[in-house]
Formats: structure tokens, sequence, C-alpha cells
């Protein structure tokens, strides 16, 4: 089973207008709530790759009622622990540029917490849990250590898409897979990339640190990728990009899907490319023909 944990779930309300002005009133040509959140996303995807799995985190108030009833109605499996306060409205405005106002998030009590944390015990060898995206403002990065260590004491293996000293954190803990975008890559190391070179290396620091497998994305410049043999790389599939929120957490759990099902790190990888790339050509996340159509574009170039 993989689980994915999406502690600040939200709505995504995706607004579209042809050129933002600020301080006036702009008429919205094209509105949308999703639900979203980047673990959900990661289920959206695993869903469409036939992959079993349970979305797990927060849910509370009129918003968390719309994720429930939305999750329910795209048969995405979730057992979100219920809480008093709102989950919150992140906005996606669609413009000349893509601009993206995400909320802090909600309120949760101590019982809410603890029920939370007791659903861990459900997490047996041979599971996968993908912790993806920011923590409530009461947490702090210790939060995603402790469930952490409650399912790496299980035998069971974990995935993390956070940045930061959070991610950095994590990696002595050993993730079956990271994948940071090349800015994120540059800013967990207070630095910046120049080239090519200089991303692998970075990259490979993140493997001794402990990281198993290691996904840099550059979004619509493709990816790398280190697995614990070779490094690969492989343009992105070309298309129109219409909205790339989510194009990461697809691309992460398209390689874990894949990955669960035949261990081949090469193919993994192409689904990873696919799933990204897929979500970024449409509206919301990705269909498995829509991530299908793209795999016969993707080429891997073994580099080492
Ligand atoms: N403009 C694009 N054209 C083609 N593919 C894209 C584009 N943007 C993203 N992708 C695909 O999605 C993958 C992940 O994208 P990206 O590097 O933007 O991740 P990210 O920064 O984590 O994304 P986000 O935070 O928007 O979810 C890329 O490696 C690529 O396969
Ligand atoms: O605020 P976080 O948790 O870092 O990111 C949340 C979020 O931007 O991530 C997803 C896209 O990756 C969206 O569905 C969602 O709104």
């Amino acid at each position: 089973m993989i689980y994915t944990v999406t502690v600040n779930p939200a709505i995504d309300y995706v607004v579209q207008t042809d050129h933002l002005q600020l301080g006036l009133v702009n008429r919205l040509q094209h509105t949308n709530f999703i639900a979203g959140g980047k673990g959900i996303n990661v289920s959206k995807i695993l869903n469409q790759l036939d992959c079993q799995n349970t979305a797990w985190g927060f849910l509370g108030g009129f918003t968390g009622q719309f994720l429930t009833t939305t999750l329910k109605n795209e048969q995405i499996n979730s057992d979100f622990t219920s809480i008093a306060d709102n989950t919150r409205i992140n906005v996606k405005l669609k413009s000349d540029q893509e601009t993206e106002m995400n909320a802090a998030g909600p309120h949760v009590t101590e019982q809410e917490l603890t029920a939370f944390k007791r659903q861990f015990e459900q997490v047996k060898a041979g599971d996968t849990v993908v912790f993806s995206g920011s923590l409530l403002p009461q947490l702090t990065n210790d939060f995603y250590l402790e469930l952490i260590d409650l399912v790496v004491a299980q035998g069971a293996e974990f995935a993390i898409d956070t940045t930061g000293q959070a991610l950095l954190d994590t990696l002595a803990k050993k993730p079956l897979v990271i994948k940071p975008n090349h800015h994120e890559l540059a800013d967990l190391f207070k630095t910046t990339l120049h080239n090519d070179e200089e991303l692998l290396s970075y990259a490979a620091k993140l493997q001794q640190l402990g990281a198993k497998h290691v996904l840099i994305s550059m979004a619509g410049a493709g990816a790398y990728y280190l697995s614990p043999e070779h490094i690969y790389h492989s343009a992105a599939p070309k298309g129109h990009v219409v909205n790339s929120v989510g194009a990461g957490d697809s691309m992460l759990a398209g390689f874990i899907g894949e990955f669960s099902k035949h261990q081949d790190p090469e193919t993994a990888f192409k689904y990873g490319l696919a799933c990204g790339s897929a979500t970024a050509f449409t509206e919301d996340i990705a269909t498995i023909d829509q991530i299908n159509a793209l795999l016969p574009q993707i080429k891997i170039d073994l580099v080492k």
C-alpha cells in the first residue's frame, strides 16, 4: 500500500484573466475549484496508474467538506482526520504569468493531532508513505521527522517532497526518493547553479546525505535522475502548457507508482516525466490517456 500524506491540503481556486492589473477590478474569464494539496495530487496520479493508495491528512470546515466530496467523486481512497477549523483555499492565478497565493492553513487541536498520528500504526513493511507539502503554521519540521520515525520503525519506505532545512533534516532517515526542482536544489545549499556539472554535484550530495533516488526537475527543460548506480537525463516532452500546478507532484507520483510495480528505475523515470508533463499540459492532474500519449516521446540518456 502507498499512503500519501497531505498535512495541509487546499481547494485550489484556479482563476484566469488575460492581463492582470494590480490595483484595479479584474474580470475573470475562467474559474475552477480543484481538490489540491501535494499529496492529494500524488494520489490522483497513483489512481491513474492503478496503484492502490490511501490519502491521509487533515480536513475540516466547509472547504474540507468540498474536498471530501470531490475526492469521493474522483474515487480517491482517503481517510483524512477531521478537524474543526477550515481547510485552506489557495489561489492559482493564470494571466501573463502563473502566480500562486498559498494560505498558511488551519489550526489543529492536540486531540486531532493524536488521532492523526495514531493512523501510522497501520503502516507495515512493504508500504511506502509519501509526505508532501507544507506543514500547518503551528507545526515545526520535527513533525515530519516524528512521523518518518514511525514509518521507518515499521520497516516501511518513505518519500518526501518538501523544501529547505525540513528536507535536509530527513535525509539521514534514507528516503526512497526526493524530487527538488533545480531552484530548490540551489536553495538547499544556499548557492547558485551555473551549469549542469554543478547541478549534478549538488544532487550527488543529497545521495551522500542519505537519499536513495534523487530526481531534479527543471520544468520545460526536463529532469536529471540519480539512481544508486547511474545518472540519467531526459528532455521534457513538447506540448502546450495549460496549468503547471501539480507537475512536480505528478512526476514524483509517476516515479513512485511505476517503481512500486517493477522496481525498474529507468522506466520509473520515464513515467515520472510523462506524468509531470501531462499534468503541465492539462488544467487539473493528468489522466492515464494523457500520460500514455507522451510516453513514446521520452528518450532517456545515460549520463554516467
Ligand atoms: N513547461 C513544461 N513543459 C513540459 N513539461 C513540463 C513543463 N513544466 C513542467 N513539466 C514537467 O513536469 C516535471 C516537473 O516540473 P517542475 O520542474 O516545474 O516541478 P515543480 O517545480 O516541483 O512543479 P510544481 O511546483 O509546479 O508542481 C518536469 O520535469 C517536466 O517533465
Ligand atoms: O503550500 P504547499 O503545501 O507547499 O503547496 C500547496 C500547493 O501549491 O501544492 C500543489 C501543487 O504542487 C497545489 O495543489 C497546492 O495548492
